[in-house]
């Protein structure tokens, strides 16, 4: 199970996540003028950092939105960045935050898992229900090799919003959630222990990260949240089980690294590359 492979990375390499949320404004100034393109630009950025940091990620997450929202260059910039990552042997998240009935579920999952846009993982919405949003896309798990992270509980102050409704138990909207996909979860185990059903929870709201670890036994997380929105390294070691079961992204914080470099223009890639060092090493260090 794609799971395994994920487990691995993790292992000897540590737990970095990193997120090309891509954003042209992002790219230095003298770099994006050298290409044809605001995409053609973005995509050779992300070889750049990927080819500077290959060795020490776990995988990496591309949020379609940054893509998406530069129409049909955009997408081709999306499609050859999953491309690029498969080709240098790593592991690919689409966080594409999906969910809708069964139907159109079918649709997402082949979209995703399958041709131009294929991925590793996606990211999904569970609001739906759980046979309409997650149930197609439990196939490419166990004959595909992939997998999906469910939201659970989210990093963003509006996770309040509806994530911590109580139900007549007492338990918040987000504990349900995580026993749904947990239940899930043990039924698509790999030989690591951990499954390909994985659950997002935030690396901020921390207070109950204990107890939500213990809800998500087999759940592998996807931990947003580290660095740019205030997640500490601290934050991370109650959801991880024996150093693994976890892994942490960080996007704006590795591709912006280098803007807090005198020069940093000139060495991007290597800033970026610095800071997926610093980001492994604090986390191991906090275990
Ligand atoms: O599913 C996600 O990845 C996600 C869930 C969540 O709860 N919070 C969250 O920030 N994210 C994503 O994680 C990334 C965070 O980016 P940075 O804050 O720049 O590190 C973005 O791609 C978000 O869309």
């Amino acid at each position: 199970m794609i799971v395994d492979k994920l487990f691995e990375h993790v292992k000897e390499r540590g737990h970095v996540c990193i997120g090309l949320d891509t954003d042209y404004s992002y790219l230095p100034e003298a770099y994006a003028k050298q290409f044809k393109s605001k995409a053609e630009a973005i995509y050779n950025f992300n070889k750049d950092i990927i080819d500077a940091t290959y060795d020490l990620a776990a995988c990496y997450k591309v949020q379609i939105a940054y893509y998406e929202a530069m129409g049909i260059d955009g997408l081709r910039a999306y499609s050859d960045t999953l491309k690029y990552i498969k080709e240098k042997g790593q592991i690919s998240i689409a966080d594409i935050k999906r969910g809708d009935i069964s139907k159109t579920a079918e649709m997402y999952a082949a979209g995703h898992f399958s041709g131009d846009f294929e991925a590793d993982f996606v990211t999904l919405s569970p609001y739906m229900g759980i046979n309409d949003s997650i149930e197609p896309f439990l196939k490419y798990i166990k004959e595909n090799e992939k997998g999906i992270f469910v939201l659970v509980r989210t990093s963003n102050q509006g996770a309040k919003d509806f994530q911590y409704i109580k139900d007549e138990n007492g338990l918040n909207l987000y504990e349900n959630v995580a026993d749904m996909v947990e239940k899930l979860a043990e039924e698509n185990l790999g030989s690591c222990g951990f499954s390909s059903i994985g659950s997002v929870v935030g690396a901020t709201n921390n207070e109950e990260s204990g107890s939500l670890r213990k809800r998500l036994k087999t759940s592998f997380l996807l931990i947003p949240g580290y660095g740019a929105q205030g997640g500490k390294a601290e934050d991370i070691k109650a959801y991880l089980i024996n150093g693994n079961g976890a892994v942490v992204n960080s996007s704006r914080g590795i591709l912006l690294a280098y803007k807090k470099e005198n020069n940093g223009e000139d060495n991007f890639a290597m800033y970026a590359r610095n800071e997926v060092i610093r980001m492994r090493d604090d986390i191991r260090a906090n275990i």
